[in-house]
């Protein structure tokens, strides 16, 4: 099986390309965790499968290195965009990528002068219902700021869904968050039923955001891009930040431009990047 290893800020995944590969044969969520394996595998926070769609240019299927299937993943759309383009699966530079959590339109910026290549994606708006997060044990149906109670401590958490499940926590220390505690805690709590990917935030300004993530099925990662989209818009929930204003959010493994549009749009833009191709052969 031939695959490409691509990264969007650290958060790397192993891509296979199905209009040339076929994985009928495979367990996908087995594959997945084992291409992620960084001793026993390739080595990645998961795999991501593009092939085609009926309903897009190109379709985009996103498992976690726990071998769990998510609905979305803002990194990896920035990679599939530029993987599509570059392979002349797209003939345009903007251009729809299905996931299982609906369209995005994608926008790849190829000719960016002695710069890291980047793609800005029109995630479409966030869900903010509690049923779609979705979350449960809460009297009200927007989860903002509301205190959450963890056993030995307690937490309060504004839960935004990009697709896929978001609970943010503000902090005045992003160097000192219990993420290894407060993380698998959250990710797996019983208020979460399709469990959630936690994110950590410290405002630095109106348009500046300091980020940490635990990833649902994967645990700390460099980046993620959906969790970026959601940390925005808690901030702006939150009165932190501004609609139509883009906020810089510095995750560990570098900077997302995000956008809430006050027409509903979340706008992020960022690096996407090849780090090599190969043959799985096990
Ligand atoms: N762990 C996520 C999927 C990957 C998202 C992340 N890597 C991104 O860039 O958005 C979930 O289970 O919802």
């Amino acid at each position: 099986m031939k695959f490409t290893k691509m990264h969007g800020l650290g958060n790397s995944y192993i891509y296979v390309d199905l209009f040339k590969e076929t994985l009928e044969e495979h367990d996908l969520p087995r594959l997945a965790v084992k291409v992620s394996d960084k001793n026993n595998g390739i080595g990645s926070d998961g795999m991501i499968l593009i092939g085609p769609s009926d309903t897009a240019e190109i379709s985009m299927r996103v498992f976690n290195n726990d071998g769990s299937e998510a609905m979305n993943c803002g990194n990896g759309l920035r990679c599939v965009a530029k993987f599509a383009y570059e392979n002349g699966y797209v003939n345009q530079t903007v251009f729809n990528i299905q996931t299982k959590g609906g369209l995005v339109e994608a926008t790849v910026h190829p000719n960016e002068q002695n710069k890291v290549p980047t793609v800005t994606v029109n995630m479409g708006a966030p869900r903010l219902s509690r049923s779609a997060i979705p979350m449960i044990g809460s009297a009200v149906d927007q989860v903002v700021n509301e205190s959450f109670d963890l056993g030995e401590q307690e937490v309060r958490l504004t839960a935004v869904s990009m697709g896929n499940p978001h609970a943010v926590i503000f902090t005045e220390d992003i160097q000192s968050v219990p993420l290894m505690q407060v993380g698998p805690t959250l990710e797996k709590h019983e208020r979460f039923p399709e469990w959630v990917n936690v994110e950590y935030v410290q405002i630095v300004k109106e348009d500046e955001l300091h980020f940490r993530v635990w990833e649902r099925g994967t645990g700390i990662t460099q980046a993620c891009g959906t969790g970026a989209c959601a940390a925005v818009v808690a901030s702006i929930l939150n009165g932190y930040s501004q609609r139509d204003n883009e906020v810089t959010v510095h995750l560990l493994g570098g900077d997302l431009l995000i956008t809430w549009l006050e027409n509903g749009d979340v706008l992020m833009n960022g690096a996407a990047e090849t780090i090599c191709e190969g043959e799985w052969l096990l």
